[in-house]
């Protein structure tokens, strides 16, 4: 569909277009899928200087890891601005409904990634800019433009976008990334498709009816629910893990127990609901999603306190 076609189905015939506001460049971003990855990094920055890492730093890598992360929601919208148009929650987009073109969004989220790349190169450090570069690249071109619609695999692989912003935050701190700041990625790495396979088994008509694979709708609900198990074990396992390497203390160990114990019981149950035949219904699958977010805002809140204490 052409933009003059997406722009055509915003505005009824004979009246003008209404023009764009911030408000709509602002929904380009993804502003609340960013909230909590601004808290992996901002908690990641804490972890890393095990206590106070700035305030200067702080802003700094608050601005340009949005920026950064916003432009990457902006280049999904253009690239997705098709199939987001054709479902239900996410039709009224701004690239889908044609009330910001391509060209003014590319525009936008060109200037935003380059900012935010110069940002972090001059004010934090060159490596925290090449973690952030990789994390567009991963979303844009990996997940966005290559996995989303040819495999169910998508979450999975193109997933490790969202694992970026910690070592984003790491690496703005110390200029490196040791062992445990990749345990921070690997945590997010499998805690992704729990994440995301939760909502998935609810919207999966939408997926089908756009022609994407996501695995409830290549697979169905009992190979995804019995995926959503095993990596809610492989999230909690690697969680405890920093622990052993002597990265963490006893404070993050109890509260990775704790918010693991509490994952590992909704996708138990929400296992067990399907295997037992019966629909997927929100009361089992909702919690879960909502549940995972709030799971690795307070591990990774759980981690920098730990640290700071330790220090
Ligand atoms: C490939 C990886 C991921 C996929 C495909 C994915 C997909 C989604 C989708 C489709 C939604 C629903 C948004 C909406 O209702 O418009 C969502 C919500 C959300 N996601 Fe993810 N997600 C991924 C990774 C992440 C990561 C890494 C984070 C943060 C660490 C995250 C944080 C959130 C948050 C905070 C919401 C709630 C947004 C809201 O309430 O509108 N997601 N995710
Ligand atoms: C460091 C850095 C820049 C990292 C980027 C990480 C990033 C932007 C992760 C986004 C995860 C996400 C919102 C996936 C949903 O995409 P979708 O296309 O499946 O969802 P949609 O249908 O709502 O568009």
């Amino acid at each position: 569909m052409t933009d003059s076609h997406l722009a055509a189905s915003a505005s009824p015939a004979g009246t003008a277009s209404p023009r764009p506001t911030w408000r709509d460049y602002l929904a380009l971003t993804k502003p609340k899928v960013i909230s909590l990855l601004l808290w992996t990094t901002l908690t990641a920055m804490v972890m890393a200087a095990e206590g106070w890492p700035g305030l200067w730093l702080l802003i700094v890598v608050s601005l340009a890891g949005y920026a950064s992360a916003g432009s990457a929601g902006v280049f999904n919208m253009i690239i997705d601005r098709d199939i987001d148009l054709r479902m239900k929650r996410t039709a009224g987009r701004p690239t889908s409904s044609g009330l910001i073109g391509t060209r003014e969004a590319a525009i936008f989220g060109t200037a935003l990634q380059v900012l935010s790349f110069l940002a972090l190169w001059v004010w934090a450090t060159p490596l925290a800019a090449w973690m952030s570069l990789a994390g567009f690249f991963t979303y844009v071109v990996i997940y966005t433009l290559w996995l989303k619609r040819t495999t169910w695999h998508n979450i999975v692989l193109g997933g490790a976008a969202g694992c970026f912003p910690p070592l984003v935050g790491w690496a703005a701190v110390t200029g490196d990334l040791p062992l445990v700041a990749w345990f921070l990625f690997a945590i997010v790495f499998f805690w992704t498709p729990v994440h995301f396979w939760a909502l998935a088994l609810m919207i999966k008509e939408e997926y089908r009816e756009v022609g994407i694979p996501m695995l409830p709708v290549v697979h169905g609900d009992r190979l995804t629910a019995a995926q959503i198990w095993l990596y809610a074990i492989y999230t909690v396992v690697l969680s405890v893990m920093p622990v052993f390497f002597q990265a963490v203390g006893g404070l993050y160990f109890v509260a990775a127990l704790g918010l693991g114990a509490w994952l590992l019981v909704l996708s138990w149950r929400l296992r067990g609901h399907v295997m037992a035949g019966r629909k997927i219904e929100r009361p089992v699958t909702l919690p879960l999603y909502l549940y995972s977010m709030l799971y690795l805002a307070l591990l990774f809140l759980a981690g920098a306190l730990d640290r700071v204490l330790l220090a």
